[in-house]
């Protein structure tokens, strides 16, 4: 059977979005896979669902797989492209402000002044057992742990937190020199990390500007990662690096998102851009594809 779907972008990250709101069920993991698959599917990061409401006040809900079909509870850049698709649509106001349900909260959404959207992304939980994080009973800013790296040992520090889906943050000099490809996968795989985890890389540029690269749990390094963003945010402000009370510009390779931690209200809301970029049906593969 035929499926239509949205090619979209956030800032870089890439979407399938399927509009299931008749109550169609969301393709198995394994499908979720070939579709995110960039040489025998249409290829993205993730595939976005969208659905009918779950929570009262809610235009409507969204679910989240990673490229290797793996569920996750959050994507920032996927609750922008949500909302775009929604606006288009015609489901959600072109003005003004309106909500959305990711499988992790409620996001209150309003529109940008550059065609882009603001989006509430909740509390970070810094509770190891809500991250979830293993091995250690309290939060702290700044965790250790023991990576092999061949035959040695190297001891590697990180932030941790939730933002409805679980972030390690590695503050670096340069993200440029940054060991992404090695250690985003090392720690992903360490105990102390049962769901695995995002790895982020942060350089802080000033109290209001910080670089980042994110090794993402379930597809590997992409161009952009919201909830990373906003981890990298949490992190850096818990520890004083960063002025997390002002707007903070987040460059990241494939662009800019604007983070604001509001530490006494506790959120974070994130801004940026949302695209389009090709509407097409693909034939849905049987077995043997
Ligand atoms: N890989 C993430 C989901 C997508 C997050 C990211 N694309 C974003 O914009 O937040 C996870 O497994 O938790």
């Amino acid at each position: 059977m035929p499926l239509h779907f949205t090619k979209m972008h956030g800032a870089g990250n890439d979407f399938v979005v399927l509009d299931l709101r008749d109550g169609a069920p969301p393709p198995d993991p394994a499908t979720c896979a070939r579709i995110a698959d960039r040489h025998m599917g249409v290829g993205c990061d993730q595939l976005l669902t969208v659905e009918a409401p779950r929570e009262a006040g809610s235009l409507a809900s969204y679910r989240i797989w990673n490229a290797d079909g793996s569920p996750s509870g959050q994507c920032g850049n996927g609750a922008r492209c949500i909302a775009a698709w929604l606006v288009r649509d015609g489901a959600a106001p072109a003005q003004g402000e309106f909500v959305i349900d990711s499988p992790s909260r409620s996001h209150r959404v309003a529109h940008d002044d550059e065609g882009g959207f603001l989006i509430e992304m909740g509390t970070p939980r810094f509770a190891p057992d809500e991250i979830p994080l293993a091995g250690f009973l309290q939060a702290q800013d700044d965790y250790a742990v023991q990576l092999a790296n061949g035959e040695r040992i190297e001891h590697l520090r990180f932030g941790a937190v939730s933002m409805g889906n679980p972030h390690a943050v590695i503050e670096v000099a340069d993200v440029d020199t940054a060991d992404v490809a090695r250690i985003g996968p090392a720690l992903q795989r360490h105990a102390a990390f049962p769901d695995s985890a995002n790895i982020g890389f942060a350089q802080v540029l000033s109290p209001g500007h910080i670089r980042l690269r994110v090794f993402e749990r379930g597809v590997g390094e992409t161009l952009a990662c919201g909830s990373g963003a906003c981890a990298a945010v949490a992190v850096l402000a818990a520890r004083g690096r960063i002025d997390g009370e002002r707007e903070v510009a987040v460059d990241l390779p494939g662009g800019r998102l604007r983070i604001r931690y509001d530490r006494h209200a506790g959120t974070i809301s994130m801004g940026g851009p949302a695209a389009f970029v090709f509407e097409a049906t693909m034939q849905q593969q049987g077995s043997g594809a």
